[in-house]
């Protein structure tokens, strides 16, 4: 069981509730049939819960496999969720029928990762734009003016309308994903690793067009990425996972200038920096950290999922879950920063000396990465 991390109130909305929240959601993919039994698969999603404002963006990190898109498919109601709920604006979208999610589908929008696979090569930006204007049976004179007005909202000239996916680049196809989910006019937009098959300058361009858009619209975003120092440049706070259950959570400054969880300090560790001697620094002190490798073999049912990788493992790792409990500095800083390990005392004194770059321009951003 987590614990779920509130929102804080964005200025000029204090009254407003989340505009979405994950309770306690578990989500387990099939039961294989052996030896003629039934075994109950572990889950891919264990108890996670956290909600997001509107006008906040929450980052949703951890590695590959530790959950993240399985949640956003669970929001989405492409993935059946075994336990637990997904509300939107306070409305149980969880079990939602195909006719409710007609509703929901127009203030929930997501943006995939790869803007090849998701346009149709085959339609008009316009057409591609439009559909889901017909689902949702908008008004076809409404059609066109509202296409072009997302186009615009995302930089693209008016006459992209009548172009294929094929006259643009990655980056362009992207912006023309967020123009379809925008199309709908959504309160809360779910992007599933939006920049990782960009350019990192292109990256750069679409986070700063996503950081204008949630500013300019109070939209909410929940930002998927495995990489900290992606989401520390748009989301406000953060939720870190690790084989489907939540290690910490909190406001983006400490999660990740502060990491108090050792798999957080671990992703810390390993994101980049702009400064070479400090990027060496760290990848040695990342071996001397002695976390083990990702494909570790996962820890018994019932202890901390962390325990086969992490230093600081003693026998009560490996036999109880610890549940989310405010951070060892959490009287002095940000409301809402849990972190889930029984040494996280401990685990402070491992931190990186400056955390993930502290860089949040556009050019610093750049920088952040030639050092890779
Ligand atoms: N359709 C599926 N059937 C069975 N297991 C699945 C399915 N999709 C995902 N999984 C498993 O669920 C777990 C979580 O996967 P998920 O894709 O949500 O992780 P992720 O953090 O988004 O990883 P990535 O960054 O690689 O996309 C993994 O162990 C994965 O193998």
């Amino acid at each position: 069981m987590s614990t779920a991390v509130p929102a804080p109130a964005p200025s000029g909305t204090a009254a407003a509730g989340p505009a979405l929240e994950v309770r306690d959601l578990t989500v387990r993919y099939g039961r294989p049939v052996r030896f003629g039994g039934t075994a109950k698969t572990s889950p891919a999603v264990d108890g996670v819960s956290f909600d997001i404002a509107p006008g906040e963006t929450l980052g949703l990190v951890g590695e590959s496999g530790s959950g993240k898109s399985t949640i956003g498919k669970a929001i989405l109601g492409l993935q059946p969720a075994s336990a637990g709920q997904v509300l939107l604006h306070g409305s149980d979208i969880t079990r939602a029928s195909l006719r409710q999610r007609r509703v929901t589908a127009i203030d929930l929008r997501v943006v995939f990762q790869d803007p090849y696979s998701s346009l149709n090569p085959a339609q008009t930006i316009g057409k591609t734009l439009t559909e889901p204007l017909r689902v949702l049976r908008v008004p076809k004179d409404q059609h066109r003016p509202r296409a072009a007005e997302a186009l615009a909202a995302v930089g693209l000239p008016a006459d992209a309308i009548d172009r294929y996916p094929a006259q643009f680049s990655g980056g362009q196809r992207q912006r023309i994903a967020i123009a379809r989910a925008l199309v709908c006019d959504p309160q809360v937009i779910v992007l599933d690793e939006p920049v990782s098959s960009l350019d990192v300058s292109t990256q750069a361009q679409v986070l700063n067009l996503l950081a204008d858009l949630r500013d300019a619209r109070g939209l909410a975003l929940l930002f998927i990425a495995h990489d900290l120092g992606v989401v520390r440049f748009l989301a406000q706070r953060a939720v870190v996972l690790y084989r489907g259950q939540v290690m910490e959570s909190g406001p983006i400054e400490e999660v990740t200038q502060r990491p108090g969880h050792p798999y957080t300090i671990a992703l810390t560790a390993a994101a980049p920096v702009p400064q070479p001697a400090e990027q060496a620094r760290r990848r040695a002190a990342r071996e001397a950290l002695g976390i083990g490798t990702a494909g570790a073999t996962p820890t018994a049912a019932g202890g901390c999922p962390f325990a086969t990788r992490c230093p600081l493992v003693t026998d009560v790792c490996r036999t109880e879950r610890v549940p989310l409990t405010p951070a060892v500095d959490s009287a002095t800083s940000g409301a809402g920063w849990v972190v889930a390990c029984h040494h996280a005392g401990q685990a402070a004194g491992m931190r990186p000396a400056a955390g993930v770059s502290g860089n949040r321009s556009l050019s610093d951003f750049l920088s952040l990465f030639l050092w890779r």
